[in-house]
């Protein structure tokens, strides 16, 4: 289980994330929505350690930051640097080499479970390619092929349905319910609005502090999205047929 208590972030003296707590459990798919700039990434990358925070993230009550390897991390397309040159297969490769450390050459099993989880996002027959050579969805199909690899508990995904096609949205979305079914965590950002919030078990509703924490059907309520929205609600909101939103 994750646990998140009290965790406040603040960037130069701005507070970006002001004393969230939640708890995730084994097996659950949770979605982190909010508008933009509420804080999303930043509590993903609070929870990595990778943002400066107040606060505890324990996950099986340990401290999550003394056990890395049972974490894995899809940040966002836009954060990754596409022209640099590496290979599908070698980006796969590096959820081993953590394990391995550097200049260790990998051993078979490292092999097997980099070309098992290539083939799983079907993108076995572009390994040799270079990364930069990529449609989006194939770029985003070999990051999450890389936390595959690396077999960890928890899952943070960073927007990972921004940006791609249809195969893509499909292939991740049956891997989120095997991994889910496996008892793994997954919190995932994103920027999905209306029917597809139903996909997941919970949404964490943010803009600076956690304003929901409940079943997609009662987070999505005109109440709550004004809540998190103010005046900048967008008019897709305002557009029931789509959103299905419970007022
Ligand atoms: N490294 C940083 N230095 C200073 N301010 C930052 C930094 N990273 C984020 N912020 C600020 O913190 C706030 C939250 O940003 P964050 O990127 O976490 O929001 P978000 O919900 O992920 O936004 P989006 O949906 O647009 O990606 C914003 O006001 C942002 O400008």
């Amino acid at each position: 289980m994750l646990e998140v208590e009290n965790l406040s972030v603040s960037y130069r003296g701005i507070s970006a994330l002001e004393a969230i707590s939640l708890s995730l459990m084994p097996g659950e798919l949770v979605g982190l929505i909010g508008p933009n700039g509420a804080g999303k990434s930043t509590l993903i990358k609070a929870i990595l350690g990778l943002a400066p925070c107040q606060g505890q993230v324990l996950f099986n009550g340990i401290p999550l930051r003394r056990q890395r390897r049972r974490v894995t991390y899809v940040p966002q397309r836009s954060q990754i640097d596409w022209d640099y040159p590496v290979t599908v297969w070698n980006v796969v490769m590096m959820a081993q080499t953590k394990s391995l450390g550097w200049g260790r050459r990998p051993g078979n099993e490292a092999k097997r479970l980099t070309s098992a989880a290539l083939d799983r996002v079907d993108m076995l027959t572009l390994k040799d390619r270079p990364i930069g050579q990529l449609s989006g969805g194939q770029q985003q199909r070999v990051f999450l092929a890389r936390a595959l690899a690396q077999q960890a508990e928890l899952f943070l995904l960073d927007e990972p349905f921004t940006g791609i096609d249809k195969k893509t949205e499909a292939i991740m979305v049956d891997i989120f319910a095997e991994l889910s079914a496996q008892q793994k965590t997954l919190l995932v950002c994103s920027h999905e609005w209306g029917d597809n919030l139903n996909r997941y078990d919970r949404l964490l509703l943010l803009n600076r502090k956690l304003l929901a924490d409940d079943r997609p059907q009662a987070v999505m309520t005109m109440d709550n999205i004004q809540r998190a929205f103010g005046s900048n609600m967008p008019s897709r909101f305002t557009q029931p047929r789509t959103m299905r939103l419970v007022s």
